[in-house]
């Protein structure tokens, strides 16, 4: 399936897999957009996950593109050697970047997409002007850390902005939300304007995962609707 700016895109979230049986479990969703990797470091969040090397083996081995979402201190250091290791799409939390636009051109100058998170305490309006920096703003739906948590209905007027000011810059920059997403909160989300959903008990808590990620599409494309057919700059896609 590829991914297009016009689609809802499904990235299920490694995160909850086996991780003593990747290869495997990433074959589980090769009708996904691209899968989600979650580096935490156990300083940016309370959690610790995996690092460059192993993402980099999990590249050899995915049916799917990689959308790495760094969830790690250090960024201006670290993403970049993410996007040396020829991942589709890094992602990195304006929270720890000392120099959030000269990052994101880093990311875009050695080939990945260049994607920014939010913690769901941090304000989207102060980042609007840098919307044509960025291939993908991340809303987080969750306090980032954990797989498992419930979706925060408070962060649908961010993701309502967030929309409004992307559809009137003109710029095609994806809408990722990432926490709590289910069969009943995608709908939610896209109807306020997301179009990048990440998923992990949702699609790897189920008997079939690719069932999951095809209910989880046809949901969020209906709540999504024709918006899509707004964007116009097709130069960036989101994974
Ligand atoms: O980044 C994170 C958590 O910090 C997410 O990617 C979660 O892993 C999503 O899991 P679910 O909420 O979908 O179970």
């Amino acid at each position: 399936m590829s991914a297009s700016p016009l689609n809802c895109c499904i990235n299920p979230s490694i995160l909850s897999a086996d991780f003593a049986n990747l290869e495997a479990e990433l074959a589980r969703i090769s009708n996904a957009d691209a899968v989600h990797v979650d580096v935490m470091d156990n300083h940016f969040v309370p959690n610790l996950t995996i690092g460059l090397p192993v993402v980099e083996r999990i590249q050899t081995v995915s049916p799917v593109p990689l959308d790495a979402h760094l969830m790690i201190a250090n960024v201006d250091r670290w993403a970049p050697l993410y996007a040396d290791a020829g991942l589709s799409s890094v992602t990195f939390h304006v929270e720890a970047s000392d120099a959030p636009i000269k990052l994101a051109r880093e990311l875009r100058a050695r080939g990945a997409k260049a994607g920014m998170a939010l913690r769901p305490a941090t304000p989207v309006e102060p980042y609007l002007d840098m919307l044509s920096e960025l291939d993908m703003l991340l809303i987080m739906t969750v306090e980032p850390g954990f797989g498992g948590q419930a979706f925060l209905d408070v962060m649908l007027p961010k993701i309502r902005r967030a929309r409004e000011a992307v559809d009137g810059s003109g710029v095609n920059v994806a809408i990722q939300v990432d926490g709590g997403i289910t069969e009943e909160t995608i709908t939610r989300a896209a109807e306020a304007g997301a179009n990048v959903f990440v998923a992990g008990s949702a699609v790897y808590g189920k008997p079939s995962p690719e069932d999951a990620i095809e209910s989880l599409r046809t949901n969020g494309q209906l709540a999504f609707g024709p918006r899509g057919l707004q964007l116009t700059n097709t130069a960036h896609q989101p994974v």
